[in-house]
């Protein structure tokens, strides 16, 4: 990677904070060298489910997946759908290699993920518009100070790309166990009504988590804090 270009990690770090932490293993390493390459997002051009999985099929797409525990336990759920996830946090990607290649024991290596190294939104604005099925963005950084709200990936800028990328029916899955970001979201996505359908009937719609909706590991850390975490499902009219 070439300094100052978006996966360059000290462009990474500008943006995130954190785009780099501990040293990987020898293991992850080699995934990141190794098998990154063969499944990583095209840097340029459009992101299509022809171009990246060479048929078409309903498209997933996941925003800052952390560990890759989401979106691998999805991918393992629906083999002939395609996902495509996005994290800036290199410790992160290399344990969603993990995952794709079956490392962790869990699952059979996956063929249907595609990962990019860096930030969603970019990638996000090449997914030509109504062709997404699902759109993920789970327990997304809080920027919990009032002067960082602008920061949240959940604005209106971004919602209103969300709102784009999905087809009608699509669906748009937000958690978090944040009550400053749970406030803000709720208020954000009532401003956006007239594209989103909140799936809500009763108060456990949103206390407990849907089925086909895998832990995270900052979700399952925030439970063991005993915090409260709320999951949204929202139908794009
Ligand atoms: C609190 S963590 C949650 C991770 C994961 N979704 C989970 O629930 O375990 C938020 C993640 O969003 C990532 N992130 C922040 N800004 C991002 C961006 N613009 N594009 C993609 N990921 C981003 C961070 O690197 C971080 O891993």
């Amino acid at each position: 990677m070439t300094a100052n270009k978006p996966g360059d990690p000290t462009t990474l770090n500008r943006l995130y904070g954190r785009a780099k932490g501990k040293a990987l293993r020898a293991g992850q390493q080699g995934l990141v060298d190794d098998l990154l390459p063969r499944i990583a997002v095209p840097d340029e051009g459009p992101v299509t489910a022809e171009r990246l999985f060479g048929r078409p099929c309903s498209l997933h797409f996941e925003i800052g997946f952390g560990g890759g525990e989401h979106m691998a336990g999805r991918a393992d759920m629906l083999p002939d759908h395609g996902f495509i996830g996005c994290e800036p946090f290199v410790n992160g990607v290399a344990q969603a290699l993990t995952h794709v290649a079956g490392d962790n024991g869990s699952q059979a290596p996956l063929g249907n993920v595609r990962i990019h190294h860096g930030d969603a939104l970019e990638v996000l604005s090449r997914v030509p518009d109504g062709a997404l099925s699902f759109l993920y963005l789970l327990h997304p950084d809080p920027w919990p100070k009032a002067r960082h709200a602008k920061r949240r990936m959940m604005n209106d800028g971004p919602v209103r790309m969300f709102a784009a990328k999905l087809k009608p029916g699509g669906e748009f899955r937000f958690g978090t166990d944040h009550p400053v970001y749970l406030r803000h979201a709720l208020m954000v996505m009532q401003r956006h009504r007239a594209d989103f359908e909140w799936l809500c009937q009763t108060p456990s719609d949103f206390l407990t988590r849907p089925g086909g909706w895998p832990e995270t590991r900052y979700e399952a850390k925030a439970r063991k804090q005993g915090h409260e975490v709320w999951y949204f499902r929202y139908r794009r009219r």
